[in-house]
């Protein structure tokens, strides 16, 4: 089926609906249909699973996975958030009947505001760990996912929130200026890890990563699709329709070539985190347990508080 008349299809919730079958090339062999169904039953069931966090929507008969973040206000990535979101993950890759997920935000104008500030300041040094292990899990799930990830980023995404849509196979955004995207990290005087640095440079090249990165620069939507941190923007009425589109359109491909095309592509980064895991914790507990990092922290959360007022 065209990707354009499935998008159709799919219109605005988002779901493909029932009578959508996507080519026989899944990640695994689906069981054999069973027996006709009553009529008024479903034909194959829209299995959904909602933490406090994430809510996520798989249909069957698609193999779509529909995750959406709603941790108001900002969907910042606390260590609950990661957790959820990891285990969401590692549920979807288990599930044969799943192929691709779309990742979105259910709160209005907001994608993810990034790592949960909170968290890495005034806390011990076994919950900085807990919580840097958490960022490294949820990485290491979503960049080395063998579904098809779509990010669709219908609000601001700084930091950890870019990292995210980043990590996905493919970016859309909704084309509102006022959306910014970018690892702004040296704003708030600290660094990005050097696997934030890693996925944004194989995103938008060298060049333009070592200037972003060294500015700490948000870009709005416009600019972030100039740069190449974004591959399309759509409007945003249109976001989830062309999510389904293009995850339609990935899907159309056989599983294995694009898997082992895509480890191919991500392996050497995806191992350099692995081998230097627990050198990589220590490094973040000693930088934040910095006394100037910690003001610098502060001083950032009450700026954020002051803009409000
Ligand atoms: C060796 C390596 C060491 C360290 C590496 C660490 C890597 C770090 C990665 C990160 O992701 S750091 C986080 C970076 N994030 C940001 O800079 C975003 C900050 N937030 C904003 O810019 C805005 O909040 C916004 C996301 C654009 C939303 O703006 P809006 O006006 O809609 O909301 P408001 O600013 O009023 O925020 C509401 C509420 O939420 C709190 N908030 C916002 N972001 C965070 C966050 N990332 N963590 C924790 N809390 C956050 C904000 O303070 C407000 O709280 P209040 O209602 O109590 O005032």
């Amino acid at each position: 089926m065209a990707a354009a008349t499935l998008a159709r299809r799919i219109g605005r919730s988002g779901v493909l609906p029932l009578c959508c079958r996507l080519p026989a090339w899944d990640r695994a062999a689906r069981p054999p249909p069973g027996p006709a169904q009553p009529p008024g039953l479903p034909l194959a069931p829209c299995r959904s699973f909602s933490n406090n966090k994430i809510q996520v929507e798989l249909d069957e008969s698609s193999g779509v996975a529909m995750m959406k973040f709603k941790s108001p206000p900002v969907n910042s990535l606390s260590l609950e958030f990661l957790t959820e979101f990891s285990i969401s993950l590692e549920k979807l890759e288990n599930n044969k009947a799943c192929r691709g997920v779309i990742i979105t935000s259910a709160l209005p104008k907001i994608f993810s505001s990034g790592l949960d500030i909170t968290e890495m300041c005034g806390k011990s040094i076994e919950h900085y760990t807990e919580f840097w292990r958490a960022v490294q899990e949820m990485w290491l799930r979503l960049y080395g996912s063998n579904m098809v990830t779509v990010a669709a980023v219908n609000g601001s995404s700084p930091a950890g929130g870019c990292l995210v849509a980043l990590s996905c196979d493919y970016r859309i955004m909704a084309e509102n200026p006022k959306f910014s995207i970018g690892l702004n990290e040296a704003q708030l005087g600290i660094v990005a890890p050097f696997w934030f640095k890693d996925t944004f440079v194989n995103v938008v090249g060298h060049r333009i990563a070592e200037r972003s990165l060294q500015l700490g620069s948000l870009h709005p939507a416009p600019e972030a699709l100039k740069l190449g941190l974004v591959d399309e923007l759509v409007p945003e009425e249109k976001l989830m329709e062309k999510a389904a589109a293009v995850m339609a359109q990935w899907l159309a491909l056989p599983d294995h070539a694009r898997q082992l095309t895509k480890t191919m592509m991500r392996k050497a980064v995806l191992d350099r985190l692995v081998a230097h895991r627990e050198e990589d914790i220590k490094n973040f507990i000693s930088f934040v347990s910095k006394e100037s990092i910690q003001k610098s922290l502060r001083m950032y959360m009450e700026m954020l508080k002051k803009r409000k007022s």
